[in-house]
């Protein structure tokens, strides 16, 4: 029988707990928590409001540190990295999505996705602006690249979201409730980009929810209630 090696996996989560404040002020937002998280995977992380799901992406992606355990993010073990190390690896290899899509208001649609590639090192500005059109393009947006954020629908100020997050071609995309601020059918249809670009990619895949439209969607469910691990479709 041929030995198999067990591929590495993208993120591995290893008894993360993070508490906030001291005394009767402490928080404990996670407890104990071992995830690991595939190479390609798409998974849904659900929980109420106040659960943990943000201190948990910001932890995962090496934006804020646990307080215990340990995080490994693409091979690097994050507890023992300088911030400068962690933001070189964060602006090479995440893509984040935020629920009010922080664009930046006074730049085109375009100039949002266009000046982090150049600004982050990604590439020359002539690349830069071959991919700042090609993922608005592939997100619908090639006929509004002119405009600013305040002239488009929320719907189409994700997407421009959505096109910087991927146009530096991450390995892992996080979004913290891509469709919490959208209507029904708008939310819907960020799923559906968001699921294509997973299949498309190969990126792994890591979206915080508090709607069912995701849930009923993903390839794996995490819920947390309360700080803590309670359910995992993967166990
Ligand atoms: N910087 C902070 N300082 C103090 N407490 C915090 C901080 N960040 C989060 N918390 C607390 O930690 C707990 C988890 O918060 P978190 O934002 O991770 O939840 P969430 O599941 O993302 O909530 P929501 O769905 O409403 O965004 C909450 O009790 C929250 O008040």
């Amino acid at each position: 029988m041929k030995n198999r090696v067990k591929p590495l996996p993208a993120i591995l989560l290893s008894d993360i707990s993070k508490s906030f404040g001291a005394g009767e002020n402490r928080v404990d937002a996670l407890k104990n928590i071992n995830i690991e998280i595939a190479k390609g995977e798409f998974l849904a992380l659900c929980g109420p409001s106040g659960s943990g799901k943000s201190t948990l992406l910001n932890i995962l992606s090496g934006i804020d540190k646990p307080s215990a355990g340990t995080v490994i993010f693409l091979n690097n073990a994050l507890n023992d990295l300088s911030e400068n190390k962690l933001a070189h690896i964060r602006s090479k290899h995440l893509g984040f999505i935020f629920q009010f899509f922080n664009l930046i208001p006074v730049l085109s649609v375009f100039d949002n996705v266009f000046y982090p590639l150049v600004l982050n090192g990604h590439c020359d500005r002539k690349e830069a602006k071959a991919r700042a059109l090609h993922f608005l393009d592939s997100v619908g947006l090639a006929h509004l690249v002119d405009r600013k954020p305040g002239q488009l629908s929320g719907g189409q100020q994700q997407r421009v979201a959505i096109a910087r997050a991927l146009a530096h071609e991450p390995s892992v995309v996080v979004a913290d409730e891509p469709t919490g601020n959208l209507d029904l059918a708008t939310g819907e249809a960020i799923l559906d980009l968001l699921l294509k670009t997973n299949q498309q990619t190969k990126a792994t895949f890591i979206i915080s929810t508090h709607s069912s439209q995701l849930k009923d969607r993903a390839q794996r469910v995490i819920e947390i209630t309360d700080g803590e691990l309670a359910y995992d479709s993967a166990r």
